[in-house]
């Protein structure tokens, strides 16, 4: 018996299977995933071999965690159903509600629905969670809060809230990898060294975001900081602000939050 079971081994599945050996041991987790390529990638990183299918998985663990895409969800679902008992599910599939995996797997299995994102791999994630209404044991909480743990930062949400946390947890590292790529193309275009100008920009995110998590101080006070009278920031500001980059970010919300909400509505 291991405590988790993993169905999905992809991205997000391998970067939690990661921590967790961190945190549990290699032991406490078994998992699937249809593609071979995904099992032997991770017997190859994490040292743990596949179980044979989607079912084993569940007969070894007490805490089953969905990790595949939402597409793949119901058909997984009905696939697992008459397996899972008393298992606590774990679900991080995006805009999944519980009320509809409890519409498969039954109106008295335990989820927790959350979602996490990649950074979790390093222990530096941020995870939204909500549980089901229903009953959990003291016990049982302890190890769903030691389990996210193993992965970062997280917080309790109400479950409406969920597909908002999509857009600045799950989805959000994109946005910032794609800032990185951008600043760092930008300053190389003038003569920076590309591995210096990804160090140098990925250094600079990370110290700027320790400052707002662990300065305590509003954001707006670190910027304005920042900003000389008549210096380079407020320049680049100001051509931020031009070619609208709080709107862009506001819109970029919009689209994940709708998409999630489309998932929601087909799933
Ligand atoms: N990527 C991210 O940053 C985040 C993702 N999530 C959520 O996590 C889930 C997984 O995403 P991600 O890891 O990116 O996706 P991936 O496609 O990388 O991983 C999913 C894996 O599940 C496998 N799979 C598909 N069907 C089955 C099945 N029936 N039984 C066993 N394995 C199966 C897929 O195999 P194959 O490739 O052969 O189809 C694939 O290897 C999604 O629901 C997503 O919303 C949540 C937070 C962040
Ligand atoms: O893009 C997606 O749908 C998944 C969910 C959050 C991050 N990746």
């Amino acid at each position: 018996m291991s405590l988790f079971g993993f169905i999905g081994a992809g991205n997000m599945g391998f970067a939690l299977m990661k921590a967790c050996v961190k945190s549990f041991g290699q032991n406490q987790i078994a998992y699937y995933d249809l593609s071979m390529e995904k099992c032997s990638f991770v017997k190859e990183q994490l040292n743990i071999s596949a179980e044979n299918d989607n079912i084993s998985v569940v007969n070894k663990c007490k805490y089953l965690v969905l990790a595949v895409k939402p597409q793949f969800l119901p058909e997984v679902l009905e696939e697992i159903k008459e397996a899972v008992s008393d298992h606590i599910v774990i679900s991080i599939v995006a805009g999944v509600n519980i009320k509809s995996i409890k519409s498969i797997l039954g109106s008295a299995t335990r989820i927790v629905r959350a979602m996490p994102n990649t950074p979790a791999m390093i222990s530096k994630g941020y995870t939204g969670i909500c549980f089901s209404e229903d009953n959990f044991h003291d016990s049982e909480k302890e190890l769903i809060y030691k389990f996210f743990n193993a992965f970062g930062k997280y917080d309790i949400f109400n479950e409406k809230l969920m597909n908002a946390v999509t857009c600045a947890s799950g989805s959000s590292p994109a946005y910032v990898y794609t800032f990185i790529e951008a600043l760092a193309d930008s300053v190389v275009s003038l003569g920076i060294p590309r591995d210096k100008a990804y160090t140098m920009v990925s250094q600079t995110i990370l110290g700027a975001a320790a400052m707002v998590l662990e300065g305590g101080q509003h954001p707006a006070h670190l910027k304005d900081q920042v900003c000389s009278p008549a210096g380079t920031t407020i320049a680049g500001i100001k051509a931020l602000e031009e070619f609208g980059f709080r709107n862009a970010i506001m819109k970029a919300t919009d689209a994940c939050y709708e998409r999630a909400v489309e998932l929601t509505e087909k799933n």
